[in-house]
């Protein structure tokens, strides 16, 4: 589905990724960890085509992508629910997601229903301009946008930021649905525990490196020491059993 080689990417002078590979399989979710800083967003927007790599080789569904603008990969079937859910806010709620909607190459397609089924609280919006939305909301929107994208691989930048616990475990059971869909994903979160909870594999990256890679997601998210040396968390509350 989606290979990285070697990719190096910069801003300007500074050379955050540092040679970053990765591969994302048919119907797999790919955790990244990481502290702040780390190069998380970086990698997600050079997967995206918000960055061009200056280095190294991506490939999605078998074709080369690295340095093809944002656009042709959306097209391809990548979807990005950026982080500081990027929405329009003087379209309504609902020409937000209409505007979103595709026929895509998702295994089991979205529909703007389904997105309303699962967040309510949209469609009860539906009529109002997004930009008058809570934070929150608008994060829902920004998922909903890339769930109805359909695409075959949706890249989830920390969708779970400055939620409400009970919001948080709706983006999870989506995070869950997407996986019981046979849709791809990467997963960039704070939240340890929720990542781990979900994923199939993950991955931290320090400074621009991928230091670490896990198939055992389960096994880490319970190896505080570990976790305290990757990630210094370890009874803090991003470790803390979320839904
Ligand atoms: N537009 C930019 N110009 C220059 N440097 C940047 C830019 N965006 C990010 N950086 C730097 O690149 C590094 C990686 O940032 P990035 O946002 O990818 O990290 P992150 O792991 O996603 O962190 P966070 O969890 O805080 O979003 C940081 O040192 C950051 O200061």
């Amino acid at each position: 589905m989606l290979e990285l080689r070697d990719v190096h990417t910069y801003y300007g002078a500074s050379h955050v990724l540092q040679g970053v590979s990765l591969t994302v399989g048919e119907g797999e979710v790919l955790g990244i960890l990481g502290r702040n800083g780390m190069g998380k967003t970086t990698l997600v927007h050079t997967i995206a085509g918000l960055l061009r790599p200056r280095r190294g080789t991506i490939e999605f569904r078998g074709r080369r992508i690295g340095g093809a603008p944002a656009e042709r990969i959306a097209r391809a079937g990548m979807a990005l629910v950026p982080q500081g859910h990027r929405i329009f806010p003087s379209l309504t709620v609902k020409e937000n997601l209409k505007v979103a909607v595709r026929r895509g190459t998702a295994p089991e397609p979205w529909t703007i229903d389904d997105v309303v089924d699962r967040f309510p609280v949209l469609g009860e919006r539906f009529g109002l301009s997004a930009g008058l939305l809570s934070g929150g909301q608008q994060q829902m929107l920004a998922l909903g946008r890339a769930l109805v994208g359909n695409g075959s691989l949706v890249l989830l930048d920390e969708p779970t930021e400055g939620l409400d616990p009970q919001t948080v475990a709706r983006v999870g059971d989506v995070v869950d649905e997407l996986r019981g869909r046979g849709t791809s994903a990467i997963l960039v979160e704070q939240k340890v525990d929720f990542a781990l909870r979900r994923v199939d594999r993950a991955l931290v990256l320090e400074r621009g490196h991928v230091v670490h890679t896990t198939d055992k997601p389960q096994e880490l998210r319970t190896d505080t020491a570990a976790l305290r040396e990757l990630l210094a968390v370890g009874g803090a509350p991003s470790t803390a059993p979320s839904a």
